[in-house]
């Protein structure tokens, strides 16, 4: 428990003073909560022996004693006050920092490690398991600290009336630790397992939702309720269990404090009768008894929790000692935009996807890439951005090995528009804006003019100012596609890449967006995957990748002479299209 502990308090980092402060305010506020019992008590005793020795009551002490405990009442007020001040936000301030940090380590892992790790698993990680450390961590430590620190408190004030009772409580409380011990061990013991039934939970939802469309269409519900239910099941089977577990503990650590109440009353009882207690003090250790333990016993939920917490930080501080991959990476200015594929091959796993591609693209040049699917197109585009690093060889910007540049200053060359388009849940114009965010109103309308989505854009109900669903579900595919090219034109970046950017686009929009892609890659270093001749036959060079290799390289007029695959690709784009080879 201890440990975990220490564990969080190093983790509060630069806000351990605060937490520290704090608890110093809650021993204070602690003695100031039991100074007005004693008080009282003492007051009480003098007024019972004037009582029976006939004599005055001693209206001064009377009148001392309602200062003291007005005085004590507004010190704890400020104290705790203070307390508050002190330690309630530090769990939310490092959560805050940390929920930035996770972010910038996610955007600057290889793209693999989404495959490798399944989405429910980094979701639980940055969301559930960073919650569980903002909110219990710190309450935690915080309830435990000054658990200890009021229970220290009250007894040093009982030690001066009875070291017995003080004695018989330390006692009860030391025990009770044991318990809390066997509470948090067994809590460290099971939380990897309930946390994992979590993260199952979650991933069989993230699941279940996004196969709802499918579910619908196909009328089926079979295997991903299924999948939902059983994680749901589990869940529940395992929190009843690990609750189980517990039950022993509880019980003891709950004796351990009643047996000290209980000590502490009988022994205070036998002193009041020997005459070695009067009877207002023996009343002020009654009423301790009952109140002193209750900080201790709010202990018991913080134990079982710290197991909880724990295995949280496991899980964060594997998320943050993820590699980056531009661990070694400099911020670096390419001096030209030429692009170098030397002896690259790469796989995903184990299972290599391209061979041994050696080829250049011009700056200022347009490449083609075309070839069946499943050949290669797009892994051969992400290495280009480095979204996973190459198995063997070197890919080279401007001469020098994208390696040595950070993702950042790599990604700052380059603009993509992706076959699938992704939308923030966020307005039209922001999502414009997302790779450009000091750029003006003007230029994001100029823009979405030159990517023929202004008309659109400005027939729904806010304009610019619309906001879109998570992942743009409220735009066509079409509309979707046409705004991440206006995203990519107001980045301006002197590579492009495009990744069957006009597959959404109907006929008639082509036509325009083929214009507005122009315009975008004008003077500019182009990649582009595409079936449609027309985004590819004006070509400088045309690559052909079958089998993970460049099957044959040229323009559009050079490969149409050679027998080959881009000359069977063309046929069949003929057929689809209706297109003529001349
Ligand atoms: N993240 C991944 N993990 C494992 N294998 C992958 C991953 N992405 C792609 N692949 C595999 O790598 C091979 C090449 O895929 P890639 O997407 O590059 O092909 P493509 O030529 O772009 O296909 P298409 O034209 O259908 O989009 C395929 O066999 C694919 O199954």
């Amino acid at each position: 428990m201890f440990k975990s502990m220490k564990r969080i308090i190093r983790w509060a980092g630069k806000y351990k003073g605060r937490l520290y402060l704090g608890s110093v305010c809650s021993f204070f506020s602690s003695l100031s909560t039991a100074i007005p019992t004693m008080a009282a008590a003492f007051a009480l005793d003098k007024a019972i022996q004037a009582y029976w020795t006939n004599t005055a009551i001693d209206t001064v002490l009377i009148w001392q004693t309602l200062w003291i405990i007005i005085g004590s009442i507004v010190l704890n007020f400020l104290l705790s006050y203070l307390r508050a001040v002190l330690q309630e936000s530090i769990g939310y301030e490092v959560a805050a920092g940390q929920r930035i940090h996770l972010g910038d380590v996610l955007k600057r892992v290889p793209l693999g490690y989404f495959s490798q790790n399944s989405v429910g698993d980094i979701l639980a990680g940055v969301t559930t398991e960073l919650s569980t450390l903002e909110l219990q961590g710190m309450k935690m430590v915080d309830v435990i600290i000054n658990g200890y620190a009021k229970f220290i408190a009250i007894v040093l004030c009982l030690i001066f009336f009875s070291p017995v009772a003080a004695v018989i409580s330390i006692v009860g409380v030391a025990l009770s630790a044991l318990a809390l011990q066997g509470i948090s061990r067994h809590s460290e013991k099971t939380a990897a397992t309930t946390h994992k039934a979590m993260e199952d939970m979650s991933g069989a939802t993230i699941e279940y939702i996004r196969g709802l469309s499918i579910v619908k269409s196909f009328g089926q519900e079979g295997a991903s309720i299924e999948n939902f239910r059983n994680a749901s099941k589990d869940l529940k089977d395992i929190h009843i269990k690990v609750e189980k577990g517990f039950t022993p503990f509880n019980c003891l650590h709950l004796f351990a404090l009643k047996l000290a109440s209980m000590g502490i009353v009988f022994i205070c009882a036998w002193q009041a009768l020997q005459g070695q207690m009067s009877m207002a003090f023996f009343l002020m250790f009654v009423l301790f008894s009952f109140v002193m333990f209750g900080s201790v016993e709010n202990i018991n939920d913080a134990a079982h929790t710290l197991g909880v917490v724990d295995s949280a930080m496991n899980k964060l501080e594997a998320l943050e000692n993820v590699n980056y991959i531009d661990q070694d990476g400099t911020d670096i200015k390419p001096a030209t935009y030429d692009i170098e594929f030397r002896d690259v091959s790469f796989g995903y796993d184990s299972r290599i996807v391209l061979h041994d591609l050696n080829f250049k693209i011009p700056q200022n040049s347009t490449t083609a890439i075309v070839g069946p699917s499943g050949s290669g197109k797009s892994t051969l585009c992400n290495l280009i951005a480095r979204f996973y690093d190459v198995g063997s060889g070197t890919i080279t910007i401007g001469g020098t090995d994208i390696r040595r540049f950070t993702c950042d200053s790599l990604l700052k060359n380059i603009s993509m528009v992706f076959q699938n388009v992704y939308l923030f849940r966020d307005t039209i114009k922001n999502n414009i804006k997302f790779g450009s965010p000091d750029a003006t109103d003007e230029q994001i309308v100029a823009a979405a003019k030159a990517a023929r989505c202004h008309d659109f854009i400005m027939a729904l109900p806010d304009g610019y100012d619309t906001v879109i669903g998570e992942g743009g579900s409220s735009l066509s595919g079409g509309e979707k596609q046409r705004i991440s090219i206006a995203r990519a034109m107001l980045k301006d970046a002197p590579i492009v890449i495009l990744d069957e950017a006009t597959a959404s686009i109907d006929p008639e929009n082509e036509h325009l967006i083929q214009e507005a892609i122009s315009a975008l890659t004008h003077g500019k270093t182009i990649i582009t995957i595409a079936h449609r001749l027309a985004t590819i036959e004006n070509a400088d060079q045309i690559l052909v990748i079958d089998g993970g290799t460049v099957a044959q390289r040229g323009t559009h007029k050079e490969l149409l002479q050679q027998e080959g695959t881009y000359k069977k690709f063309i046929q069949i784009r003929e057929q689809a299209e209706g297109w003529r080879i001349q």
